[in-house]
């Protein structure tokens, strides 16, 4: 990737600004991201992503997706509508109430393994939802996939966010890493085998963000 000032960057740190180096770059997305057309909630959105600029493109990408899917039931694990902390929820309440939505969201405050498990004991249930948005504790997200493929209709899309992992997902075995980035990479590494393995999915390793695997489920 070229700087600014069209030097080549070395590639040593494994972290978000090893995939995007030049914080012009994180701007020029920005100011050029397609954004959902609401002026007042996208206003709000960019104040609250204001420090991780390349969540801009995760959330217009995932905006389209949705219009484009016609999707009408959906579920998020991470801060909507399943969260351990009630606090993260209320982050995007206000612009969810400004948006005129709120009434369409049935938030759960806890751990999102029962509240699937739950769900799969209603067979009405299964095979229903058009659209999932996984954002969460990574080791829980294989168990998310084995229950989420009962829920999510034939033809519909799951989404599973930091499939990338910083770019550690690639890193050599003796690559110095952030603490984080080496507690949870056996569990993306692991989720992401699983996927690419799965024959009820065809998936697609998208590089936005912190990487999104996008998965629509074929059987
Ligand atoms: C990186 S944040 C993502 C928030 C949100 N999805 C977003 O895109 O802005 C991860 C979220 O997962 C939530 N979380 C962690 N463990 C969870 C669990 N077991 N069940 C549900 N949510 C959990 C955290 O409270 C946190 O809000």
């Amino acid at each position: 990737m070229a700087s600014q000032n069209g030097q080549q960057r070395p590639h040593q740190e494994v972290g978000h600004k090893s995939l995007l180096q030049s914080d012009a770059l994180y701007q020029y997305i920005l100011d050029t991201s397609v954004l959902p057309r609401e002026p007042e909630c996208m206003k709000e959105l960019r104040q609250i992503t204001a420090n991780h600029p390349m969540n801009i493109m995760s959330i217009s990408f995932l905006n389209m997706l949705l219009k484009l899917t016609r999707a009408k039931k959906t579920m998020e694990i991470g801060i909507l509508a399943m969260d351990t902390n009630r606090k993260y929820y209320e982050v995007g309440l206000l612009t969810i109430q400004k948006a005129g939505v709120a009434h369409k969201i049935d938030f759960r405050e806890g751990p999102a393994l029962p509240v699937l498990d739950q769900l799969l004991q209603d067979e009405t249930n299964h095979g229903s939802f058009d659209f999932v948005f996984v954002d969460a504790d990574k080791e829980n997200y294989v168990n998310y996939h084995r229950r989420l493929l009962d829920l999510v209709k034939v033809g519909g899309l799951i989404a599973y966010d930091n499939t990338l992992w910083g770019g550690a997902v690639a890193a050599p075995p003796d690559a110095s890493l952030p603490g984080y980035l080496r507690h949870y990479l056996e569990f993306v590494l692991q989720l992401n085998q699983e996927l690419a393995a799965d024959p009820c999915i065809e998936i697609c390793q998208l590089p936005v963000g912190d990487g999104l695997t996008l998965c629509r489920r074929i059987r």
